[in-house]
């Protein structure tokens, strides 16, 4: 179900749409006070936690990049939370960045409920979206990367937890036993990645057969790559006739689907691929390394970008910063604009000056794909 691993195992009790609040801060991204930046993080926060199918009563904002420490945001707005939750009897809090396990500690003393960070929710969302047993194996080995430093011993470990109000600290600080079972769990976790880690190099060398093959017979390869829900698989779709799934939804697509386009006396494949997200947590960019090799092995990438983002041009810049951190920064690159059937006219133009060689489309209603083909085939036949 929706936010299980988040909630744990209590997560049925809370109904079928378990309510979150907000906590986020202002310039949290590098961008300035109050400036839109944090606003689209708000937004896109929100977007995920819906993804997640979870609701969420209101957000609380901490206005000046001087939080605690201690608490991820100031003291006032701590006691802030801590009423919004009361006040919309709230299931958990999510915090828009990645908290120190002391930071969530704190919160959950200071609002009696559940805390977890955007990092944790995106990890729920892929373990929710994964379907194939490498996407799964790959979901895991990120969670538990991401559980192992945070593991308590109180037996309030990510997967053990329940949502809700919890019970006064009852069980906390009690020394010997805590410690040995924080042993315990941490091995456990340890043996199981192992195992896992076996599978997927496995399944990483299935790929890389196949990679080598397509190399062998010299068949070019083009990925589609782009922030998520930018609209990678309807483009697949519409080149090819292929049916990737499409939704709007945030990280639909996990696992790779391959076609062949042919036109002439020209065949290349053409790979639809996981999307991007800003800060995507790095324990996924680790364990997504085999199926991201799909990017960095392309000759070609297809950047797709959604022209109705209002933060279009700050996506651009988050997926060439994931690009060059798995390796794929000197892939040869084609930008799309896509979704021009909505997106405002004066948004395509400034996205087309700002990136003269990009070629406008629609997915949705086939508009410059035509061009696009012949682009493509171009910079193809060109490499
Ligand atoms: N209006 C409009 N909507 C589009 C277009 N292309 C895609 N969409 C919509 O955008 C949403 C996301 O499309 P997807 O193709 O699933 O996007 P994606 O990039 O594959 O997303 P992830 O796999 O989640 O990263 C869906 O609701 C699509 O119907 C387009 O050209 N115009
Ligand atoms: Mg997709």
């Amino acid at each position: 179900m929706a936010g299980s691993w988040l909630l744990g195992p209590h997560a049925s009790a809370l109904g079928e749409r378990p309510t979150a609040v907000l906590v986020a801060v202002r310039g949290e991204d590098g961008t300035a006070d109050s400036g839109p930046g944090s606003e689209t993080s708000l937004a896109e926060l929100r977007r995920l936690a819906d993804t997640d199918g979870l609701s969420i009563a209101d957000a609380v904002v901490q206005n000046r990049p001087r939080p605690d420490p201690a608490t991820f945001v100031g003291s006032g707005k701590v006691d802030e939370l801590a009423a919004l939750a009361e006040r919309s009897h709230a299931d958990l809090v999510i915090a828009d960045g990645e908290l120190t396990p002391g930071q969530v500690r704190n919160l959950e003393e200071r609002t009696g409920i559940r805390v977890v960070d955007r990092t944790a929710l995106i990890l729920d969302i892929f373990a929710e979206h994964a379907r194939t047993s490498d996407g799964r194996v790959q979901v895991e080995l990120a969670q538990i990367a991401y559980q192992l430093p945070r593991l308590r011993g109180d037996g309030r470990s990510m997967s053990r937890v329940g949502g809700g109000r919890m019970a006064g600290g009852a069980g906390m600080g009690v020394r010997g036993p805590g410690e040995m079972r924080l042993e315990t769990q941490r091995r456990t976790l340890r043996e199981r990645a192992t195992r896992l880690r076996r599978n997927a190099s496995e399944l990483a060398r299935r790929r890389e057969r196949t990679r080598n093959r397509r190399a062998r017979n010299q068949v070019p390869s083009v990925s589609i790559t782009g922030y998520t829900n930018a609209g990678k698989s309807a483009l697949l779709n519409r080149l090819t006739g292929a049916d990737a799934q499409v939704r709007d939804v945030l990280f639909a697509t996990l696992d790779p689907t391959v076609r062949r386009i042919s036109t002439g006396e020209l065949t290349y494949t053409i790979t639809d691929t996981v999307g991007f997200v800003r800060h995507l947590p790095h324990q996924l960019v680790d364990a997504f390394r085999s199926t991201l090799d799909e990017v960095s092995r392309s000759d070609l990438a297809l950047h797709v970008v959604d022209a109705c983002a209002p933060d279009a041009l700050g996506q651009i810049t988050t997926v060439h910063g994931v690009l060059h951190e798995i390796g794929a920064g000197d892939v040869p690159e084609l930008l799309v604009l896509n979704k021009i059937d909505v997106a405002p006219p004066e948004w395509v133009d400034a996205l087309c000056r700002a990136h003269p060689h990009a070629v406008p489309v629609s997915a949705r209603t086939g508009a410059g794909i035509d061009y696009l083909r012949e682009e493509l085939a171009r910079r193809v036949r060109r490499l």
